[in-house]
């Protein structure tokens, strides 16, 4: 970890029980500005867990998460743009208007990037969000989160549902989104294939616990991927 930059990211020392289970052990681990980082590991692991604490949108009450220096928590919402990996977009809506009222509510949304995530995602206008397939949605859903100019991103398994060709577009159209470096990204997925080239950090996390954290030009530089990295320690 660079200790002379403020990180993205900070977690230290984060537990989380859920009921008397717990969730979360003792979790450190840190994001610099720029990164694009995968948060890999099992199922049940805790990934979504940890990146709803991340986001700001639950409490933390064992340890602590700093944004860009600032405690998680209501004043860093307006930093980060969460994708949640069982969101609903409002049925009722047409396309069209949904992306009219999301202009409204988020104050950093681009005009100009929406459009263009638009027309590279495909996403029509004129249908109703309720005839959408699962992976249309996710795509909407995609847009939706990449239209805002936060500097922290955070994808829950963007690309639950959505087709291998799909999820390959889907997938150089966020590398080029995020190709500038002026924004940080932490995504969750088991689609490790498609990211593997994307990621400079890799947080690989298995029953509440980090199991490693490691820089994949490192990886690389030892001949291994993501994807073997990944088998070395889950398997
Ligand atoms: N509301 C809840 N009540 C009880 N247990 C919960 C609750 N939410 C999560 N858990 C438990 O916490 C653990 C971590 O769940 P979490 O959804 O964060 O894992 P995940 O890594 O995102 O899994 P997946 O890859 O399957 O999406 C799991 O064992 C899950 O059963």
């Amino acid at each position: 970890m660079n200790d002379s930059v403020t990180m993205a990211v900070c977690c230290t020392g984060v537990q989380v029980r859920i009921g008397r289970k717990a969730v979360l052990h003792d979790i450190t681990f840190g994001i610099e500005p720029g990164q694009i980082a995968g948060l890999l590991g099992p199922n049940g692991a805790g990934k979504s867990t940890l990146l709803s604490l991340i986001s700001g949108i639950a409490p933390v009450e064992t340890g602590k998460i700093e944004i860009f220096g600032q405690e998680a928590g209501e004043k860093t919402l307006t930093q980060t743009a969460y994708l949640p990996d069982r969101g609903k977009l409002p049925s009722w809506l047409r396309v069209g208007e949904w992306l009219a009222f999301a202009q409204k509510l988020y104050p950093d949304w681009d005009v100009d990037r929406a459009r263009y995530l638009r027309e590279a995602l495909n996403v029509q206008l004129d249908a109703k969000i309720s005839s959408l397939s699962r992976g249309e949605e996710a795509r909407l859903q995609l847009m939706t989160c990449l239209s805002r100019s936060v500097p922290l991103v955070l994808l829950d398994e963007p690309f639950v549902g959505v087709d291998l060709t799909s999820r390959e577009r889907i997938a150089e159209t966020v590398v080029r989104e995020m190709a500038d470096g002026s924004r940080t990204f932490l995504i969750a997925t088991h689609d490790i294939r498609e990211m593997d080239q994307m990621f400079d950090r890799i947080v690989l996390i298995d029953k509440g616990s980090i199991v490693s954290v490691d820089d994949t030009d490192a990886l690389r530089s030892r001949g291994m991927s993501v994807e073997t990295r990944y088998r070395e320690v889950f398997t």
